[in-house]
């Protein structure tokens, strides 16, 4: 199954849900009037984007509508998808594509980090680069060695310590051995926790400011977000970007959920780019983002007329 169809089936109840209220919408004729915008941005926001991004979607749309002077709701359905992709932020290319780096995957637990990075891993190493694992996820043992048998299935090198070692302590020793390798990035898994919970994005924080100044390389922080957990997500975002000024997001179980709207929530409202995106537990499910297959699987095209 290609890319775009993975990501299609897991958004289809979503897409169904919109198309249905659209076409309720549509019922009442095509004039574009304030029921329409209305009804539009309504429709929108049910579809897990947010309010932020679904008002500045239909305002792009509206002044479209005025300046080219389009005819009726379906002249303006046709620029919808197109509208909607332009509303995730860009960016990001020099986090995991660029020169070399020490990236973070911060986030509440179970999202998809420590899966990530291994899938991470693997394909940076079949680029022909140099990729060196940490794993400052000494919270939950079984973590470290889910990354190391993920390190040893592409082949690179994992740096760990012992359950309950300090995860500054595992960040600093994984940048001396970047520095001795010469790697190109540098991956580090941290532990899942919740971002209520003041002490450990406080104990978060340290780990993070320990390799800003320790890493000769530039530190990127990374949220990885569960899909399914819908509408959470933007909290999660929020509290994290507040704690440690993420460099972007990896939207992960995309493959099963209808919530996946929330990528565009966060996106818009963080200004966050989507890095990659997670659409099943194998070692090649995690695929780049491109902004308009997303969006022709979040609502779909409307070419049927009348
Ligand atoms: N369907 C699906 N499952 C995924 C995806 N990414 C990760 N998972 C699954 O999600 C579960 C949790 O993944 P982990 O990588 O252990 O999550 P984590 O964030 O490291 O967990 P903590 O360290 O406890 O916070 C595992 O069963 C993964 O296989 C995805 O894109 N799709």
């Amino acid at each position: 199954m290609g890319l775009f169809d993975r990501i299609s089936e897991g958004l289809a109840r979503s897409r169904d849900r919109f198309k249905e209220q659209m076409n309720v919408l549509l019922d009442r004729g095509p004039d574009l009037d304030e029921g329409f915008w209305d009804g539009l941005e309504e429709t929108l926001i049910l579809s897990d984007i947010g309010g932020g991004a679904a008002c500045e979607i239909v305002e792009g749309l509206r002044d479209t509508a005025v300046r080219k002077a389009l005819p009726d709701a379906y002249a303006v359905l046709d620029l919808l998808n197109d509208r909607i992709a332009e509303t995730f932020a860009t960016g990001g290319e020099g986090v995991l594509s660029g020169g070399p780096a020490v990236v973070l995957f911060v986030g509440i637990n179970g999202t998809g980090k420590t899966t990530t990075v291994g899938k991470l891993a693997k394909e940076v190493t079949d680029e022909g680069r140099t990729v060196l694992l940490g794993s400052a996820d000494t919270f939950r043992a079984a973590a470290i060695e889910q990354l190391e048998a993920w390190a040893a299935r592409s082949g690179v090198e994992v740096v760990t310590r012992e359950r309950g070692s300090d995860p500054a302590s595992v960040c600093y020793d994984t940048l001396e051995r970047a520095e001795a390798q010469g790697a190109d990035l540098v991956l580090i898994d941290t532990a899942g926790r919740l971002h209520t919970s003041a002490d450990l994005m406080r104990e978060l924080e340290k780990v993070v400011g320990v390799v800003r100044k320790r890493s000769k390389l530039p530190v990127f922080t990374v949220l990885v977000i569960d899909a399914t957990t819908g509408q959470n997500g933007l909290s999660q975002a929020r509290e994290f970007d507040r704690a440690l000024d993420l460099d972007g997001v990896i939207v992960t179980k995309l493959d099963g959920t209808a919530k996946g709207g929330i990528a565009l929530a966060v996106s818009h409202e963080l200004g966050l780019p989507v890095l990659k995106i997670g659409v099943g537990e194998g070692l090649d499910d995690l695929k780049d983002f491109d902004a308009h297959d997303f969006a022709r699987a979040l609502v779909g095209d409307f070419d049927e007329r009348g």
